[in-house]
């Protein structure tokens, strides 16, 4: 056992972390940390780790507690804690500790040398690199590796990830209505430059006020960060994310064995799981001392555990799960890592691009008043809430291969190998509408009723689709009669959901990428690159999976509008 494995271990009694006999921590050559099954089989609803709260580092238990802004969530909750951490990592902090052995702080990625901090044998076990993620790869500017491999990244999904924390918001139905050149969208910042802002602005100052012996370097909070990305937890409402001690040592696999409990809902102000005096309004300072919460009952008051909730044979190791939806873009982006194989593969987009993209791009504004944007909303709602039936999911897990069943009430526009979400669907349903009515003098129709019609339609064809040759005379004959019998709205609209879709899987595919590296063999790309060139492999990886579900979606419309136009051709 390496010494800074035995030191973690040492430092875990020390801090009252209870770890099960029937589990070890082990590190392989690298000194990659995982956790094992040892000789017994490990059945599931076993807590194999009780961690106390007081034993994790978050702002509210690190030196600088008080002084560092809590932020629930998202980027801002990374950088608090990246600054809680870095605090502890790197300096003594003055108003805590008196005295500390750290002179000067290299610049290079040295072991801890500050062995005053209350998290020391828990810090000292962590990787002695940065964690590698594309976030910081255009830092590395004399590396060709991180150079090509961001290039790479162009127009992916990982690529789009580095840009923007906002992007979520931009998925919003609300966002249509205020597409303009001057839309604050428009003026995301890429995260990078977030990270290097909120560290002059705010943690520098800070930490250079508090940091007795040492330097604070924008170096070091970046490996501080990169450090809370790939293993903090967002514990519960008092704590938010933090670091938690041996939780922390278990891999990531999608099919995990064993997860974190802890009950979120805790008082925000002073963390109590039970009443406490700011649930009255009467509340006054002497009642308010955040703390360790009263009344504690059990584990659940005092501690954060690891529970199996699957079997685990002996020697096995053990696998958390970091989200059972992360895609290999978001394991390399906040982990710096991917699976061989991830079923979570999907390409996104936002309503803004899809909108803007479409309608502004690709085609003439003229068939898209600026009224119109305003129904994108009214038939969206309506088009979803009548896709949010159980007859539709099935049809789709059953019937279609082009579009699937996206379990979320949020506008998911995702495409993976199963297809197009059916918000995705949807709102190319809702385009082609917006142009049906356009064309044909602005009937009135109802969008939802159509929108299930066009869905059978659709699923209908595609089953003749799939016929093969000996039936294609068959089935060219079932075509006709379908379409004949078909309301030709729906057929009309099919056709125009079609031209989207393969409108935007290409403009997708040629931008994804390095440019103009559509027709370029990435196989053979990767079995020239040299084993070394890391990240340029794991980004090429990426563009192989995004550009083979483009094709299987491009292919699968292409045929589908192709034999649709050519029966109603032949029915003149
Ligand atoms: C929370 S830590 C897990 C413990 C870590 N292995 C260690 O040495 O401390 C997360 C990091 O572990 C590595 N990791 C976790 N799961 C992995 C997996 N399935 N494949 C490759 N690396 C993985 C990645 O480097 C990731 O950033």
């Amino acid at each position: 056992m390496s010494n800074q494995l035995s030191a973690l271990l040492e430092w875990c009694i020390a801090n009252g972390i209870f770890i099960d006999s029937q589990i070890r921590i082990g590190s392989d050559e690298q000194g990659d940390i995982g956790v094992y099954a040892t000789d017994s089989f490990i059945s599931p609803k076993q807590t194999l780790v009780r961690i106390p709260k007081d034993a994790i580092l978050s702002v509210r238990t690190c030196s600088l507690a008080g002084f560092i802004p809590f932020n629930p969530y998202g980027l801002g909750a990374q950088l608090s804690l990246s600054m809680a951490l870095y605090a502890e990592m790197y300096g003594a902090i003055v108003s805590k500790l008196h005295s500390c052995v750290v002179k000067s702080f290299p610049l290079s990625f040295h072991r801890l040398k500050c062995r005053e901090s209350k998290w020391f044998g828990y810090i000292d076990s962590f990787p002695g690199e940065m964690v590698d993620l594309p976030i910081f790869w255009g830092l590395d500017v004399n590396s060709q590796d991180a150079l090509e491999a961001l290039d790479w990244l162009t127009g992916t999904e990982a690529g789009k990830m580095l840009h923007g924390k906002n992007e979520d918001n931009l998925t919003k139905l609300v966002g249509t209505l205020s597409i303009s050149e001057s839309s604050p969208f428009i003026l995301l910042r890429q995260k990078q430059e977030e990270i290097d802002n909120f560290y002059y602005d705010i943690a520098e100052p800070l930490l250079s006020r508090h940091l007795e012996a040492s330097k604070p370097t924008l170096m070091g909070f970046h490996r501080a960060f990169s450090l809370v990305s790939s293993r903090a937890f967002l514990v519960d409402a008092y704590h938010g994310l933090s670091m938690v001690p041996i939780a922390d040592a278990f891999n990531h696999s999608v099919d995990n064995q064993i997860h974190l409990e802890s009950d979120y809902n805790v008082c925000p102000e002073c963390g109590s799981l039970h009443e406490c005096p700011h649930d009255r309004d009467d509340v006054t300072d002497v009642d308010t001392k955040p703390g360790s919460p009263k009344n504690a009952e059990d584990a659940h008051d005092s501690c954060y555990m690891m529970v199996t909730n699957a079997g685990i044979p002996p020697q096995a190791e053990i696998f958390n799960t970091y989200g059972e939806t992360l895609s290999n873009s978001q394991l390399l982006n906040q982990y710096g890592f991917v699976l061989q194989s991830n079923d979570n593969a999907r390409l996104s987009w936002t309503m803004y691009h899809i909108v803007q993209h479409l309608v502004v791009e690709l085609f003439s504004l003229d068939w898209f008043p600026n009224q119109e944007r305003r129904n994108i909303v009214t038939y969206m709602f309506q088009v979803l809430s009548a896709l949010e039936v159980e007859e539709v999911e099935s049809l789709l897990s059953s019937q279609s291969d082009l579009i699937y069943y996206e379990d979320t009430k949020e506008e998911h526009f995702f495409l993976k190998y199963e297809g197009l979400s059916h918000p995705l669907w949807a709102i190319l349903f809702v385009l082609a509408t917006i142009r049906y009515r356009h064309c044909n003098g602005n009937v009135d129709l109802d969008p939802g009723t159509l929108a299930l019609q066009t869905l059978k339609l659709q699923t209908t064809l595609e089953a003749l689709d799939g016929n093969d040759e000996d039936e294609e005379q068959h089935g060219n004959e079932a075509l006709s009669g379908i379409l004949k019998g078909s309301d030709k709205a729906a057929v009309d609209i099919l056709q125009e959901i079609g031209s989207l879709c393969i409108a935007l899987c290409d403009h997708r595919l040629r931008n994804n990428g390095k440019s103009d590296s559509v027709d370029e063999d990435l196989f053979k790309l990767l079995d020239e690159l040299p084993p070394d060139n890391t990240r340029t492999r794991l980004a090429v990886s990426l563009v192989i999976t995004e550009r083979s579900i483009l094709k299987s979606c491009l292919a699968g419309w292409q045929s589908l509008t192709r034999h649709v136009s050519s029966t109603l051709h032949d029915l003149g």
